[in-house]
């Protein structure tokens, strides 16, 4: 396995890229330690199969390197990587048997033949799949498939990276809770480096150590699910991780007082920068329902089970907060307190307040 350097890349589909604009691909600096699991999450468009590519070796990027281990790989061709790729829909042969179909990324390498069952079991094993080994690949479902398809990523243990580009997209619903596990799991046994992609924060914040959250093919925020959740560093990441998003509000500054429809709100810090559009931006989690502070009228409040979520307007700041206490009734009139070392400003969408030590 590799650790995997990113360097400067950026890509433009068009040959005589002017602006920003023009490229699918901003600018990609980051390093994939070696064993570790990371996903790329990020909408439609985003950029994810344009740098999924790029690292595979199916496109050469307009800018930049890549480096496995101290190599730079940047022009080699996708068979001189030595890579292993589980796509969206399963790669498997319907004549072959499971078995057949695990064993042959190995058989095709001139792998030794017990070593070939040897891993072929394993791999089983962490699969539970051991009862369909005998079974043609062609009468199994839809799941069963993918997780074939999966084994066949993970059979070969000199791979430099195993990618998985939207794997659970042909699972369904319930059953794919149960394979978002299992891919952990398997990466704590394995110790492969992976890189997931997905437009899904629940695939992508259960399964990797490290997010890479990419908007408008830019790398907005890169941290671990913790630090995505606690201290978002644009409003895209506070408002795409998150469920409900963060609240994205509009407020002004006076000094360095934010100041939320005539009320003034504490900080984590001190402001940086000047000018640009100001936002507030607290988490629903991060919202008490108090004794005093800025006075709110609730409008809904849904059961979600854990807790309920209650939305409020202040002023006409329509506000979501998360409580697992006793939730107010819709119509009542309130008064919220943001936890002053959980809220922030932005600019521009950026965040804009230091933490204190
Ligand atoms: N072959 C191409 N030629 C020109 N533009 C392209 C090409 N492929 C992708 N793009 C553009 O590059 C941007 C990034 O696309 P990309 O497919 O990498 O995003 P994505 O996040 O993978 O989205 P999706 O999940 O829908 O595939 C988009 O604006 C897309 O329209």
């Amino acid at each position: 396995m590799a650790r995997i350097t990113l360097s400067k890349l950026r890509h433009s589909y068009y040959p005589n890229p002017s602006g920003p604009e023009d490229y699918a691909l901003k600018e990609i600096d980051v390093t994939w330690k070696d064993g570790g699991a990371y996903a790329l999450l990020g909408p439609s468009g985003c950029g994810k199969s344009t740098l999924l590519n790029i690292i595979s070796g199916l496109l050469v990027p307009s800018e930049g390197q890549i480096l496995f281990d101290d190599r730079d790989v940047t022009s080699l061709a996708p068979d001189q990587r030595n890579i292993a790729q589980v796509f969206q829909f399963p790669v498997i042969y319907d004549t072959m048997t499971v078995r057949q179909n695990l064993a042959f990324p190995l058989k095709n390498r001139g792998v030794d033949p017990a070593r070939i069952e040897q891993r072929v079991a394993e791999i089983a094993a962490m699969l539970e799949v051991e009862d369909m080994l005998d079974t043609r690949a062609s009468g199994l479902s839809p799941d069963n498939k993918q997780k074939i398809s999966m084994g066949r990523g993970l059979v070969r243990d000199d791979v430099n990276v195993v990618m998985f580009d939207e794997p659970l997209t042909v699972i369904d619903p319930h059953l794919k809770w149960k394979l978002r596990s299992k891919l952990k799991e398997l990466h704590q046994r394995v110790r492969a480096t992976m890189i997931y992609v997905t437009h899904d924060q629940t695939e992508a914040l259960t399964f990797a150590d490290e997010v890479v959250v990419m908007q408008d093919g830019e790398v907005v925020q890169i941290g671990t699910p913790v630090e995505l959740f606690e201290r978002p560093q644009h409003t895209f990441v506070g408002h795409f991780i998150g469920s409900p998003g963060m609240n994205v509000l509009p407020c002004e500054m006076n000094g360095d007082r934010a100041i939320f429809h005539g009320h003034d709100v504490a900080l984590e810090g001190p402001v940086t920068g000047q000018g640009g559009t100001i936002r507030l931006g607290v988490r629903p989690e991060h919202i008490d329902i108090q004794e005093s502070g800025l006075p709110a009228r609730v409008t809904k409040v849904s059961d979600v089970g854990r807790h309920f979520v209650v939305e409020a307007m202040v002023g006409d700041s329509a506000v979501k907060i998360v409580t697992e206490e006793h939730a107010p009734e819709q119509g009542t009139e309130v008064h919220l307190g943001f936890r002053p070392d959980k809220t922030r400003i932005y600019r521009d969408g950026w965040i804009a307040t230091e933490a204190r030590a």
